[in-house]
């Protein structure tokens, strides 16, 4: 079953079609690239799916508790909530926090410790703060973290603010994680280690990831699927080696035949 559905999904800014006619599905436990020239509306695309920006055409439903249910019109903590976390192409985290609040935060944000409980300072508050303080410390872990939840995230090398912010999505427990451009500005040894980590926590979480990359070689080895837009078309779809064959892709990426 799918978890996510797009179609015929439009989306103008004045003039111009950012995203225009796009179909695209996700099913349980995929890795899919999600690839196109600049400005070819793949930061749109993820903008419409998590609900920073309401399309002008065209529908987006998720799969949740076995309903479908459309996306759009609701916030984008309620798309969080409903298990659809994200990263950002510029890094977004709380610059001036340490590592560990940078996470914790985002727990809070599926905790369901009451305020009144937090207010109160109730045993389940506390309970549940250890929980989550040790489940940070474990996700931190994976990411080789663990020694920096001290450290405040504007002083992380930049590779370890990129990861972080991996973490970060992780921690509101989705079911579909979008991750845009996360090795961008790496060198080629870190992206190669980010790369293995993506494989590595969408199988161990049983997570649907769509991962925007510009790096061609890294998306063709490790998504079992490819969408390829360019000027805001969706203009290819299929498993690595169909698109590698693709003229059109060529074209879009190289200008010719
Ligand atoms: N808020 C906005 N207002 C007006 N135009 C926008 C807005 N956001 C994006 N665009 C335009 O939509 C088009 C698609 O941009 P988008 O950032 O989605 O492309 P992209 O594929 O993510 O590019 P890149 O690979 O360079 O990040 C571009 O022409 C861009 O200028």
């Amino acid at each position: 079953m799918s978890l996510l559905e797009v179609k015929k999904l439009t989306k103008n800014f004045g003039g111009l079609s950012a995203i225009s006619n796009v179909h695209l599905e996700l099913k349980e436990n995929e890795l899919v690239g999600l690839i196109g020239p600049n400005g070819a509306g793949k930061t749109t695309l993820f903008n419409l799916l998590t609900g920073v920006y309401q399309p002008t055409e065209g529908s987006i439903e998720i799969e949740t508790n076995g309903q479908r249910e459309s996306v759009i019109g609701k916030k984008t903590y309620t798309i969080t909530d409903m298990g659809f976390g994200r990263t950002f192409q510029n890094i977004r985290l709380f610059k001036n926090l340490t590592v560990l609040d940078n996470v914790l935060i985002a727990m809070h944000s599926k905790s369901k410790v009451g305020t009144l409980k937090s207010v109160l300072r109730l045993p389940s508050y506390y309970a549940s703060e250890s929980k989550m303080k040790k489940e940070a410390i474990e996700l931190l872990k994976i990411f080789s973290l663990e020694n920096k939840v001290d450290e405040l995230a504007k002083n992380l090398p930049y590779g370890e603010q990129r990861r972080l912010e991996i973490v970060r999505a992780l921690a509101t427990k989705p079911k579909v994680l979008f991750l845009d451009e996360p090795a961008a500005g790496m060198n080629p040894q870190e992206t190669a280690d980010l790369t293995a980590l993506i494989r590595q926590i969408q199988k161990d979480f049983k997570i649907t990831i769509l991962l925007i990359e510009h790096d061609m070689s890294l998306v063709m080895n490790v998504c079992e699927r490819i969408y390829v837009l360019e000027y805001g078309r969706m203009i290819a779809h299929g498993t690595p080696e169909e698109i590698k064959g693709n003229k059109q892709v060529i074209k879009a990426y190289l200008g010719g035949e």
